[in-house]
């Protein structure tokens, strides 16, 4: 028998607004965001293998194989179903680590619904995006891929539709701790909860941005750098900052702009994550 073999792929995402609500008695900070999409991310190999073994063959530097939310992913779905086949997986990472535009995340995503398929688990989606829950606060999002608001630290979801701009995503050579920034003692922590729904425009600030604007002189100089072209913003804790345009050809004209030490990429928002419009296909 061949072993069943697929390539998903697994797309980046923008915070377009994040205000920090309050603290939880866990130390976890109450959130109100919305996620959408990128049209841009790595590209995830499965291989199906009968020995139950779960091996990634693509190195990361600075994290080891078991730490990988790949592997972890694969390994909580093995032991949960308890399916008896294993998977060998490839990934060509082109997402920045740490950069606020959840590539973690969504690795863990298109794992949980890569394997969902290949191992013939039969899950609803439901309960996908409860185990991802477990592995971070932003693998819901990719589980179920579509643009939402989202409440609580990130999991109680509402699907919105904003508008599907072009970006210009600049990447600043740092990575930042999300940790760090949230327990400064300068973040906002007191954003009046929205109530209404959609959310109102004047709302699109990101808590963050003055404290990692602050720490991190990098950011700091790629917001003004594309604060000259358009509203500039920061994604999640950051470091990725992004801006709207009407075209790809005007992204690309301020692209053009980067130097060796600022770089970045252009890419389409959309509010159904190519992970989904992919597995659509194959149904
Ligand atoms: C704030 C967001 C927005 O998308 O940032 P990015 O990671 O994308 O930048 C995410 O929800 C991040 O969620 P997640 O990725 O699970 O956070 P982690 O890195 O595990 O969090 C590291 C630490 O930050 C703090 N933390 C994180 C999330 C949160 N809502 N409140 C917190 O106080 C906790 O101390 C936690 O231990
Ligand atoms: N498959 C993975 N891809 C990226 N980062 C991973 C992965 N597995 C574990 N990590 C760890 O998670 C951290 C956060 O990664 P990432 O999701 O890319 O950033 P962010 O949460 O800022 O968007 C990384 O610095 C890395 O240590």
């Amino acid at each position: 028998m061949t072993a069943a073999r697929l390539t998903l792929p697994s797309p980046a995402k923008l915070n377009l607004m994040l205000h920090i609500l309050g603290r939880r008695p866990d130390g976890y900070h109450e959130l109100q965001t919305i996620f959408q999409f990128l049209d841009y991310g790595d590209e995830i190999t499965f291989a199906v293998r009968d020995d139950g073994v779960i091996h990634l063959h693509t190195e990361f530097e600075g994290v080891p194989h078991d730490s990988n939310l790949i592997v972890k992913a694969a390994k909580q779905l093995q032991a949960q179903s308890g399916c008896r086949l294993g998977i060998d997986i490839w990934i060509e990472k082109i997402l920045p680590m740490g950069g606020g535009i959840g590539g973690g995340s969504s690795n863990a995503a298109t794992t949980l619904l890569g394997l969902n398929h290949l191992w013939q688990l039969g899950w609803e989606i439901d309960r996908l995006a409860a185990l991802g829950l477990t592995l971070g606060a932003d693998v819901p999002v990719f589980v179920r891929g579509h643009a939402a608001f989202a409440e609580g630290v990130g999991e109680k979801l509402t699907p919105v539709e904003p508008e599907e701009p072009w970006y210009l995503v600049l990447v600043p050579q740092v990575s930042v701790s999300t940790a760090e920034i949230f327990s400064d003692p300068l973040l906002t922590r007191n954003s009046p909860p929205i109530k209404v729904r959609p959310v109102p425009k004047g709302n699109s600030r990101n808590d963050c941005l003055p404290v990692v604007a602050r720490r991190y002189p990098d950011v700091r100089n790629a917001l003004n750098l594309l604060g000259k072209f358009t509203e500039a913003k920061l994604t999640g804790t950051g470091s990725c900052v992004f801006g709207g345009f009407p075209s790809k050809a005007e992204a690309d004209k301020v692209s053009a702009l980067l130097t060796e030490t600022l770089t970045g990429f252009v890419a389409k928002g959309s509010n159904v994550s190519m992970l989904h419009r992919k597995l659509q296909d194959l149904l």
